[in-house]
Protein backbone atom coordinates (compact mmCIF):
# COMPACT_ATOMS: atom_id res chain seq x y z
CA UNK A 1 0.00 0.00 0.00
CA UNK A 2 1.21 3.54 -0.61
CA UNK A 3 2.71 5.34 2.02
CA UNK A 4 3.32 9.14 2.69
CA UNK A 5 7.12 10.08 2.90
CA UNK A 6 9.24 9.53 5.76
CA UNK A 7 11.57 11.60 6.15
CA UNK A 8 15.06 10.24 7.67
CA UNK A 9 15.12 8.81 11.18
CA UNK A 10 18.33 11.00 12.16
CA UNK A 11 16.12 13.76 11.05
CA UNK A 12 12.69 12.74 12.59
CA UNK A 13 13.12 9.66 14.51
CA UNK A 14 11.24 9.55 18.03
CA UNK A 15 14.80 11.62 19.66
CA UNK A 16 14.57 14.01 17.31
CA UNK A 17 10.93 14.23 18.28
CA UNK A 18 11.44 14.34 21.84
CA UNK A 19 13.81 16.81 21.15
CA UNK A 20 12.55 19.53 18.99
CA UNK A 21 8.78 18.32 17.94
CA UNK A 22 8.49 21.98 16.18
CA UNK A 23 11.59 21.78 14.32
CA UNK A 24 10.84 18.31 13.07
CA UNK A 25 7.02 19.41 11.77
CA UNK A 26 8.55 22.48 10.01
CA UNK A 27 11.41 20.73 8.15
CA UNK A 28 9.67 17.59 7.42
CA UNK A 29 6.99 19.80 5.49
CA UNK A 30 9.21 21.22 3.06
CA UNK A 31 11.04 18.24 2.71
CA UNK A 32 7.71 16.37 2.29
CA UNK A 33 4.91 18.01 1.65
CA UNK A 34 1.31 17.75 2.03
CA UNK A 35 1.69 14.74 3.99
CA UNK A 36 4.39 12.66 5.60
CA UNK A 37 4.51 10.04 8.09
CA UNK A 38 6.15 10.42 11.86
CA UNK A 39 6.17 7.36 12.54
CA UNK A 40 4.51 4.11 11.25
CA UNK A 41 0.41 4.22 11.73
CA UNK A 42 0.97 8.04 12.57
CA UNK A 43 0.49 10.55 9.34
CA UNK A 44 0.93 14.29 9.49
CA UNK A 45 -0.95 16.51 7.71
CA UNK A 46 0.82 19.81 6.89
CA UNK A 47 -0.61 21.57 4.35
CA UNK A 48 -4.32 23.48 4.45
CA UNK A 49 -6.04 20.78 1.69
CA UNK A 50 -5.11 17.70 4.16
CA UNK A 51 -5.90 19.46 7.43
CA UNK A 52 -9.20 20.82 6.37
CA UNK A 53 -9.84 17.56 4.76
CA UNK A 54 -9.24 15.47 8.31
CA UNK A 55 -11.15 18.33 10.51
CA UNK A 56 -14.25 18.44 8.41
CA UNK A 57 -14.42 14.64 8.21
CA UNK A 58 -13.87 13.92 11.83
CA UNK A 59 -16.93 12.46 13.16
CA UNK A 60 -17.28 10.61 9.91
CA UNK A 61 -13.74 9.37 9.08
CA UNK A 62 -11.98 10.49 11.83
CA UNK A 63 -12.42 11.12 15.74
CA UNK A 64 -11.12 12.97 18.12
CA UNK A 65 -8.15 11.62 20.53
CA UNK A 66 -8.88 11.76 24.49
CA UNK A 67 -7.92 14.42 25.73
CA UNK A 68 -9.71 17.25 24.05
CA UNK A 69 -12.18 19.29 25.83
CA UNK A 70 -15.14 17.26 25.36
CA UNK A 71 -14.47 13.79 26.00
CA UNK A 72 -15.86 10.99 24.29
CA UNK A 73 -15.96 8.71 27.05
CA UNK A 74 -17.25 9.95 30.71
CA UNK A 75 -15.06 9.53 33.51
CA UNK A 76 -17.44 6.47 34.91
CA UNK A 77 -17.04 4.62 30.77
CA UNK A 78 -20.45 6.17 29.57
CA UNK A 79 -20.38 7.23 26.32
CA UNK A 80 -22.67 10.16 25.10
CA UNK A 81 -25.04 9.37 21.79
CA UNK A 82 -25.20 11.58 19.30
CA UNK A 83 -28.32 12.99 20.28
CA UNK A 84 -27.18 13.82 23.24
CA UNK A 85 -24.14 14.99 21.31
CA UNK A 86 -26.00 17.46 19.26
CA UNK A 87 -28.29 18.60 22.13
CA UNK A 88 -25.60 20.29 24.38
CA UNK A 89 -23.77 21.29 21.15
CA UNK A 90 -26.77 23.72 20.49
CA UNK A 91 -27.23 24.90 24.38
CA UNK A 92 -23.53 25.48 24.20
CA UNK A 93 -24.07 27.47 21.44
CA UNK A 94 -27.17 29.50 22.37
CA UNK A 95 -24.58 31.61 24.49
CA UNK A 96 -21.68 31.47 22.29
CA UNK A 97 -22.56 31.75 19.23
CA UNK A 98 -21.05 35.47 17.57
CA UNK A 99 -24.71 37.63 18.59
CA UNK A 100 -24.63 36.08 21.87
CA UNK A 101 -21.11 37.08 22.83
CA UNK A 102 -21.22 40.39 21.23
CA UNK A 103 -24.69 40.95 23.77
CA UNK A 104 -22.57 39.82 26.46
CA UNK A 105 -19.23 42.21 25.87
CA UNK A 106 -20.20 44.09 28.85
CA UNK A 107 -19.31 40.63 30.90
CA UNK A 108 -16.00 40.62 29.04
CA UNK A 109 -14.64 44.06 29.02
CA UNK A 110 -14.11 45.01 31.86
CA UNK A 111 -12.13 41.68 32.88
CA UNK A 112 -9.96 42.97 30.15
CA UNK A 113 -9.45 46.14 31.33
CA UNK A 114 -8.64 45.28 34.97
CA UNK A 115 -5.98 42.93 33.20
CA UNK A 116 -4.74 46.22 31.71
CA UNK A 117 -4.76 48.52 34.74
CA UNK A 118 -3.82 46.21 37.47
CA UNK A 119 -0.19 45.82 35.71
CA UNK A 120 2.49 46.09 37.79
CA UNK A 121 4.94 48.57 36.52
CA UNK A 122 8.77 48.75 36.85
CA UNK A 123 8.94 44.79 37.38
CA UNK A 124 9.47 42.02 35.10
CA UNK A 125 6.09 40.37 35.16
CA UNK A 126 5.65 36.92 34.64
CA UNK A 127 2.36 37.31 32.04
CA UNK A 128 0.75 33.47 31.78
CA UNK A 129 -0.16 33.34 35.35
CA UNK A 130 -1.47 36.61 35.48
CA UNK A 131 -3.36 36.44 31.97
CA UNK A 132 -4.50 32.75 33.21
CA UNK A 133 -6.37 34.31 36.31
CA UNK A 134 -7.54 37.11 34.79
CA UNK A 135 -9.06 34.99 31.48
CA UNK A 136 -10.27 32.20 33.98
CA UNK A 137 -12.34 35.30 35.99
CA UNK A 138 -13.90 36.68 32.21
CA UNK A 139 -14.68 32.78 31.93
CA UNK A 140 -16.90 32.00 34.79
CA UNK A 141 -18.49 34.90 34.95
CA UNK A 142 -19.58 34.33 31.34
CA UNK A 143 -20.55 30.88 32.40
CA UNK A 144 -22.01 31.25 35.69
CA UNK A 145 -22.34 35.10 36.72
CA UNK A 146 -23.44 35.72 40.10
CA UNK A 147 -22.26 32.45 40.76
CA UNK A 148 -18.96 32.66 39.15
CA UNK A 149 -17.24 33.20 42.65
CA UNK A 150 -18.41 30.54 44.14
CA UNK A 151 -17.29 28.06 41.10
CA UNK A 152 -14.31 29.85 40.00
CA UNK A 153 -11.52 28.49 42.73
CA UNK A 154 -12.83 24.39 42.11
CA UNK A 155 -12.44 25.23 38.52
CA UNK A 156 -8.81 26.80 38.96
CA UNK A 157 -8.14 23.66 40.83
CA UNK A 158 -9.64 21.33 38.20
CA UNK A 159 -7.82 22.97 35.24
CA UNK A 160 -4.86 22.48 37.41
CA UNK A 161 -4.85 18.64 37.60
CA UNK A 162 -5.50 18.38 33.87
CA UNK A 163 -2.75 20.43 33.40
CA UNK A 164 -0.59 17.95 35.34
CA UNK A 165 -2.10 15.17 33.59
CA UNK A 166 -1.12 16.36 30.53
CA UNK A 167 2.30 16.44 31.57
CA UNK A 168 2.84 13.41 32.83
CA UNK A 169 4.02 10.29 31.89
CA UNK A 170 1.12 8.51 29.58
CA UNK A 171 0.86 5.15 32.08
CA UNK A 172 -2.06 3.14 30.76
CA UNK A 173 -5.40 4.51 31.68
CA UNK A 174 -5.81 2.46 34.61
CA UNK A 175 -2.90 3.07 36.79
CA UNK A 176 -4.08 5.30 39.54
CA UNK A 177 -1.10 7.51 39.66
CA UNK A 178 -0.79 10.63 41.79
CA UNK A 179 -2.02 12.82 38.74
CA UNK A 180 -4.91 10.79 38.28
CA UNK A 181 -6.04 10.27 42.16
CA UNK A 182 -6.01 14.18 42.00
CA UNK A 183 -7.78 15.11 38.40
CA UNK A 184 -10.69 12.66 40.20
CA UNK A 185 -10.51 14.69 43.67
CA UNK A 186 -10.79 18.30 42.22
CA UNK A 187 -13.28 16.78 39.48
CA UNK A 188 -15.85 15.46 42.70
CA UNK A 189 -15.34 18.87 44.37
CA UNK A 190 -16.11 20.86 41.44
CA UNK A 191 -19.31 18.41 40.11
CA UNK A 192 -20.59 18.64 44.45
CA UNK A 193 -20.11 22.87 43.40
CA UNK A 194 -21.81 22.76 40.63
CA UNK A 195 -24.94 19.65 41.42
CA UNK A 196 -25.73 23.00 44.34
CA UNK A 197 -25.89 25.96 42.00
CA UNK A 198 -28.08 23.64 39.74
CA UNK A 199 -30.06 22.66 42.03
CA UNK A 200 -31.10 26.39 43.74
CA UNK A 201 -31.62 27.72 40.31
CA UNK A 202 -34.19 24.72 39.29
CA UNK A 203 -35.46 25.20 43.38
CA UNK A 204 -35.54 29.16 43.05
CA UNK A 205 -36.88 29.10 39.11
CA UNK A 206 -34.25 31.63 38.38
CA UNK A 207 -32.20 29.67 35.75
CA UNK A 208 -30.02 32.56 34.43
CA UNK A 209 -28.86 34.03 31.45
CA UNK A 210 -24.93 32.96 31.43
CA UNK A 211 -24.39 29.40 29.77
CA UNK A 212 -25.50 27.52 33.05
CA UNK A 213 -29.02 29.66 32.51
CA UNK A 214 -29.03 28.21 28.39
CA UNK A 215 -28.11 24.86 29.23
CA UNK A 216 -30.66 24.16 32.11
CA UNK A 217 -33.28 25.28 29.57
CA UNK A 218 -35.58 22.46 27.45
CA UNK A 219 -35.01 23.26 23.89
CA UNK A 220 -38.02 22.83 21.78
CA UNK A 221 -35.89 19.90 19.45
CA UNK A 222 -34.13 18.04 22.85
CA UNK A 223 -36.40 18.60 26.20
CA UNK A 224 -33.78 18.96 28.59
CA UNK A 225 -30.47 18.28 28.79
CA UNK A 226 -29.59 15.35 31.38
CA UNK A 227 -27.14 16.63 34.08
CA UNK A 228 -23.87 14.57 33.68
CA UNK A 229 -24.45 16.16 30.10
CA UNK A 230 -24.30 19.85 31.97
CA UNK A 231 -21.62 18.82 34.28
CA UNK A 232 -19.12 17.24 31.32
CA UNK A 233 -19.82 20.35 29.12
CA UNK A 234 -19.15 22.94 32.24
CA UNK A 235 -16.14 20.92 33.01
CA UNK A 236 -14.51 21.28 29.58
CA UNK A 237 -15.87 25.20 29.20
CA UNK A 238 -13.95 26.02 33.00
CA UNK A 239 -10.77 24.84 31.44
CA UNK A 240 -10.99 25.77 27.95
CA UNK A 241 -11.82 29.53 28.93
CA UNK A 242 -8.82 30.26 30.57
CA UNK A 243 -6.11 27.32 29.13
CA UNK A 244 -5.94 28.16 25.74
CA UNK A 245 -6.74 31.73 25.46
CA UNK A 246 -3.59 32.36 28.07
CA UNK A 247 -1.37 31.10 25.82
CA UNK A 248 -2.66 32.95 22.89
CA UNK A 249 -2.64 36.19 25.37
CA UNK A 250 1.22 35.85 25.66
CA UNK A 251 2.22 35.40 22.14
CA UNK A 252 0.17 38.85 21.51
CA UNK A 253 1.97 40.50 24.06
CA UNK A 254 5.23 39.59 23.00
CA UNK A 255 4.17 40.55 19.94
CA UNK A 256 3.48 44.01 21.08
CA UNK A 257 7.29 43.86 22.90
CA UNK A 258 8.74 42.69 19.24
CA UNK A 259 6.63 45.09 16.97
CA UNK A 260 6.09 48.62 18.75
CA UNK A 261 4.68 50.06 15.17
CA UNK A 262 2.07 47.51 15.36
CA UNK A 263 1.43 47.98 19.38
CA UNK A 264 1.01 51.80 18.68
CA UNK A 265 -1.06 51.66 15.73
CA UNK A 266 -3.68 49.28 18.47
CA UNK A 267 -3.00 51.79 20.75
CA UNK A 268 -3.97 54.29 18.78
CA UNK A 269 -7.25 52.61 17.95
CA UNK A 270 -8.20 51.47 21.23
CA UNK A 271 -8.68 55.66 22.17
CA UNK A 272 -11.95 55.31 20.98
CA UNK A 273 -12.79 53.01 23.35
CA UNK A 274 -15.08 54.00 26.21
CA UNK A 275 -13.09 54.91 29.52
CA UNK A 276 -15.72 53.02 31.43
CA UNK A 277 -14.88 49.15 30.14
CA UNK A 278 -18.60 48.65 31.58
CA UNK A 279 -20.08 51.00 28.29
CA UNK A 280 -18.18 48.85 26.25
CA UNK A 281 -20.62 47.12 23.50
CA UNK A 282 -20.28 44.49 20.54
CA UNK A 283 -20.24 47.48 18.17
CA UNK A 284 -17.00 48.72 20.04
CA UNK A 285 -15.42 45.51 19.76
CA UNK A 286 -16.78 45.78 15.65
CA UNK A 287 -14.72 49.23 15.27
CA UNK A 288 -11.58 47.64 16.41
CA UNK A 289 -10.23 46.38 13.02
CA UNK A 290 -7.00 46.55 13.07
CA UNK A 291 -6.73 45.00 16.69
CA UNK A 292 -8.59 42.00 15.30
CA UNK A 293 -6.52 42.16 12.13
CA UNK A 294 -3.33 41.55 14.63
CA UNK A 295 -5.38 39.13 16.59
CA UNK A 296 -5.61 36.49 13.95
CA UNK A 297 -2.11 37.14 12.43
CA UNK A 298 -1.03 36.31 16.16
CA UNK A 299 -3.21 33.09 15.67
CA UNK A 300 -1.94 32.54 12.16
CA UNK A 301 1.75 32.69 13.39
CA UNK A 302 1.54 31.04 16.97
CA UNK A 303 -1.68 29.10 16.69
CA UNK A 304 -1.72 27.60 20.69
CA UNK A 305 -3.08 24.48 19.15
CA UNK A 306 -0.11 24.09 16.71
CA UNK A 307 -0.94 20.13 16.42
CA UNK A 308 -4.30 18.45 16.40
CA UNK A 309 -4.75 14.46 17.12
CA UNK A 310 -7.46 12.54 15.20
CA UNK A 311 -7.79 8.56 14.53
CA UNK A 312 -9.11 7.37 11.40
CA UNK A 313 -12.11 4.84 12.14
CA UNK A 314 -12.85 4.09 8.36
CA UNK A 315 -10.68 3.61 5.18
CA UNK A 316 -10.43 7.19 3.76
CA UNK A 317 -7.68 8.69 1.17
CA UNK A 318 -5.49 12.06 2.30
CA UNK A 319 -3.37 13.82 -0.11
CA UNK A 320 -3.39 10.59 -2.23
CA UNK A 321 -2.36 8.53 0.07
CA UNK A 322 -4.59 5.70 1.56
CA UNK A 323 -5.23 5.56 5.84
CA UNK A 324 -6.33 2.37 6.88
CA UNK A 325 -8.61 2.32 10.62
CA UNK A 326 -6.45 3.12 13.28
CA UNK A 327 -4.02 5.27 11.72
CA UNK A 328 -3.48 8.34 13.55
CA UNK A 329 -3.32 11.45 11.80
CA UNK A 330 -2.25 14.61 13.29
CA UNK A 331 -3.13 17.97 11.94
CA UNK A 332 -0.20 20.62 11.88
CA UNK A 333 -2.18 24.52 11.89
CA UNK A 334 1.35 25.46 12.67
CA UNK A 335 3.19 24.17 9.03
CA UNK A 336 -0.50 25.14 7.44
CA UNK A 337 -0.17 28.41 8.17
CA UNK A 338 3.19 29.21 7.32
CA UNK A 339 2.83 27.71 3.87
CA UNK A 340 3.45 30.53 1.29
CA UNK A 341 0.94 29.22 -1.01
CA UNK A 342 -1.71 30.43 1.51
CA UNK A 343 0.22 33.03 2.86
CA UNK A 344 2.51 35.10 0.81
CA UNK A 345 5.66 36.16 2.91
CA UNK A 346 4.47 33.56 5.71
CA UNK A 347 7.53 34.85 8.29
CA UNK A 348 6.60 37.93 8.35
CA UNK A 349 3.94 39.68 10.77
CA UNK A 350 1.45 41.51 8.54
CA UNK A 351 -1.95 41.87 9.98
CA UNK A 352 -2.66 43.87 6.69
CA UNK A 353 -3.17 41.08 5.00
CA UNK A 354 -6.12 40.56 7.43
CA UNK A 355 -7.77 43.74 6.16
CA UNK A 356 -9.64 44.22 2.87
CA UNK A 357 -9.57 47.30 0.27
CA UNK A 358 -12.33 48.96 2.23
CA UNK A 359 -10.64 48.10 5.60
CA UNK A 360 -13.02 45.26 6.58
CA UNK A 361 -12.09 41.66 8.03
CA UNK A 362 -11.16 39.05 5.50
CA UNK A 363 -10.19 35.86 5.39
CA UNK A 364 -6.47 35.80 3.07
CA UNK A 365 -5.83 32.00 3.42
CA UNK A 366 -5.85 29.31 5.37
CA UNK A 367 -7.02 29.64 9.01
CA UNK A 368 -7.30 26.89 11.80
CA UNK A 369 -5.89 27.74 15.01
CA UNK A 370 -9.42 27.45 16.13
CA UNK A 371 -10.04 24.24 14.06
CA UNK A 372 -12.77 23.55 11.64
CA UNK A 373 -15.54 21.21 10.80
CA UNK A 374 -18.10 19.33 13.34
CA UNK A 375 -15.42 19.59 16.35
CA UNK A 376 -14.29 23.28 15.83
CA UNK A 377 -13.89 25.55 18.68
CA UNK A 378 -17.41 26.01 20.18
CA UNK A 379 -15.64 29.32 21.93
CA UNK A 380 -14.30 31.52 18.48
CA UNK A 381 -16.78 34.07 19.26
CA UNK A 382 -15.93 34.56 22.86
CA UNK A 383 -11.91 33.74 22.19
CA UNK A 384 -11.60 36.81 19.63
CA UNK A 385 -13.85 39.52 21.89
CA UNK A 386 -11.68 38.98 24.91
CA UNK A 387 -8.26 38.56 22.92
CA UNK A 388 -9.01 42.18 20.88
CA UNK A 389 -9.92 43.70 24.36
CA UNK A 390 -7.27 42.65 25.99
CA UNK A 391 -5.01 43.07 23.37
CA UNK A 392 -6.45 47.23 23.08
CA UNK A 393 -6.75 47.40 26.65
CA UNK A 394 -2.88 46.74 27.18
CA UNK A 395 -1.80 48.77 24.20
CA UNK A 396 -3.62 51.95 25.06
CA UNK A 397 -2.06 51.85 28.48
CA UNK A 398 1.22 50.69 27.88
CA UNK A 399 4.71 50.48 25.69
CA UNK A 400 6.19 46.97 26.37
CA UNK A 401 9.01 45.32 26.51
CA UNK A 402 11.53 42.08 26.96
CA UNK A 403 13.45 42.34 29.93
CA UNK A 404 17.14 43.38 28.67
CA UNK A 405 20.22 41.03 29.59
CA UNK A 406 21.39 37.53 28.18
CA UNK A 407 18.11 35.77 30.04
CA UNK A 408 15.52 35.00 27.11
CA UNK A 409 12.16 36.28 27.80
CA UNK A 410 10.26 32.82 27.27
CA UNK A 411 10.98 29.39 26.35
CA UNK A 412 8.71 27.95 23.43
CA UNK A 413 6.80 24.71 24.78
CA UNK A 414 5.20 22.60 22.33
CA UNK A 415 4.13 18.96 24.58
CA UNK A 416 0.08 19.31 23.51
CA UNK A 417 0.05 23.58 23.03
CA UNK A 418 2.23 25.95 22.06
CA UNK A 419 3.18 28.18 24.70
CA UNK A 420 5.44 30.95 25.65
CA UNK A 421 6.75 29.53 28.72
CA UNK A 422 7.70 31.37 31.50
CA UNK A 423 6.98 34.78 29.34
CA UNK A 424 8.13 37.78 31.31
CA UNK A 425 7.80 41.64 29.97
CA UNK A 426 7.93 45.12 31.46
CA UNK A 427 5.74 47.90 31.03
CA UNK A 428 6.04 51.30 30.52
CA UNK A 429 3.11 54.11 30.81
CA UNK A 430 2.22 55.38 27.61
CA UNK A 431 3.05 59.76 27.39
C1 LIG B 1 -7.44 31.55 21.76
C2 LIG B 1 -8.40 30.86 22.29
C3 LIG B 1 -8.82 29.50 21.81
C4 LIG B 1 -8.26 28.69 20.87
C5 LIG B 1 -7.03 28.95 20.01
C6 LIG B 1 -9.07 27.49 20.82
C7 LIG B 1 -8.82 26.43 19.98
C8 LIG B 1 -9.57 25.27 19.94
C9 LIG B 1 -9.29 24.16 19.08
C10 LIG B 1 -8.16 24.07 18.07
C11 LIG B 1 -10.22 23.21 19.33
C12 LIG B 1 -10.35 21.85 18.65
C13 LIG B 1 -9.45 20.86 19.34
C14 LIG B 1 -9.36 19.60 18.53
O1 LIG B 1 -9.89 19.55 17.45
O2 LIG B 1 -8.70 18.66 18.98
C15 LIG B 1 -11.09 23.72 20.35
C16 LIG B 1 -12.16 23.03 20.88
C17 LIG B 1 -13.02 23.56 21.79
N1 LIG B 1 -12.99 24.82 22.33
FE1 LIG B 1 -11.61 26.25 21.96
N2 LIG B 1 -10.08 27.59 21.72
C18 LIG B 1 -9.98 28.81 22.34
C19 LIG B 1 -10.83 29.31 23.29
C20 LIG B 1 -11.99 28.70 23.72
C21 LIG B 1 -12.94 29.29 24.64
C22 LIG B 1 -12.84 30.68 25.23
C23 LIG B 1 -13.93 28.36 24.82
C24 LIG B 1 -15.18 28.42 25.65
C25 LIG B 1 -15.88 29.47 25.88
C26 LIG B 1 -13.61 27.20 24.01
C27 LIG B 1 -14.37 26.06 23.93
C28 LIG B 1 -14.04 24.95 23.19
C29 LIG B 1 -14.81 23.72 23.20
C30 LIG B 1 -16.06 23.44 24.00
C31 LIG B 1 -14.17 22.84 22.32
C32 LIG B 1 -14.54 21.39 22.01
C33 LIG B 1 -15.45 21.29 20.81
C34 LIG B 1 -15.76 19.83 20.52
O3 LIG B 1 -14.99 18.95 20.91
O4 LIG B 1 -16.77 19.58 19.86
N3 LIG B 1 -12.42 27.44 23.37
N4 LIG B 1 -10.68 24.98 20.71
Amino acid sequence: MRKPPQPPRSQAGPAAWRRDRLGVAVRAAQQCGDVWQLAPGVYVAATAGPCETVLRRTTYEYETTPGTFLPAKRPDGSVPGPTERAHGHAARMRALRPKAVAARIGDIAPGAAQFAADWPLGQDLSVLPRAQRVLAGIGSRYLFSGDAERLQAAGARLAEAREQIIHSWPLPPWVPTPARRFLARQQAVFDAELRAVIDRRRTTGRLGDDLLGQMLRPSSQYGLLPDAAIIDSLTGLIVATAETPTRAVGWILLTFARHPRVADRVAAEAGALPADPHAVTGAHLDRLRYTQAVVREVLRLYPPNWLLARRATAPAELGGYPVEPDTTVLVCPYTAHRDPAQHPDPLQLRPERWLGESGSLVVPGVFLPFSTGPRACEGTAMALAELTLIAAETARRYHLSEPPGPVPSHRIATFGALTPVGLRLRATPRS
